[in-house]
């Protein structure tokens, strides 16, 4: 796997939409869990890959999995690494990262920063006496 993984992710229908009626007007056909085709306004299909796509039903836990855990155990080994949100307003970007909230009680709808915090102590070794590990945290508010 190269340097670099990109991957997208397609949030469910809010509510709202559900009742606009916007499911019959979903452009997006699943191919596989990295392919997906995209039909434009004039019905023509395009073709698009990814690392790893997550759909609809995708989990918060599938996307630490694939996304975040490989950067969480290489930041132990002093390897540094960077996940970055991009997409219009209202994709999901928040809630990918932090979940519907960041104080969220239900850990299955915990997004990528309160799993990053957790494996990441779960990851150091309290074994070994002669390693020490300094976590700083920093937020732009
Ligand atoms: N995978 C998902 N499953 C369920 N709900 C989701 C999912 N992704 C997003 N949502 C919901 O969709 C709404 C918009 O998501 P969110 O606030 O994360 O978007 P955003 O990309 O951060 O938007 P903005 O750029 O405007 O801040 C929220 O109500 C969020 O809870």
């Amino acid at each position: 796997m190269s340097n670099i993984t990109v991957c997208a992710r397609f949030r469910p229908l809010n509510s709202k939409e559900k009742l606009n009626g916007d499911a019959d007007s979903v452009c997006i056909r699943c191919i596989d869990s990295e392919t997906f085709v995209f039909k434009d306004d004039k019905d023509e299909e395009l073709t698009f890959s990814f690392d790893r796509v997550f759909y609809e039903e995708s989990k918060q836990d599938d996307v630490y999995q694939f996304i975040a855990l490989p950067i969480v155990r290489d930041a132990v080994n002093a390897i540094n690494g960077t996940i970055i949100t991009y997409g219009q307003t209202g994709a999901g970007k928040t809630y990918s990262m932090e979940g519907p909230g960041i104080l969220e009680c239900d850990e299955q709808k915990q997004g990528l920063l309160p799993r990053v915090v957790k494996g990441l102590f779960d990851s150091l070794s309290p074994s070994d006496e002669e390693v020490t590990f300094s976590i700083k945290l920093s937020m732009v508010p």
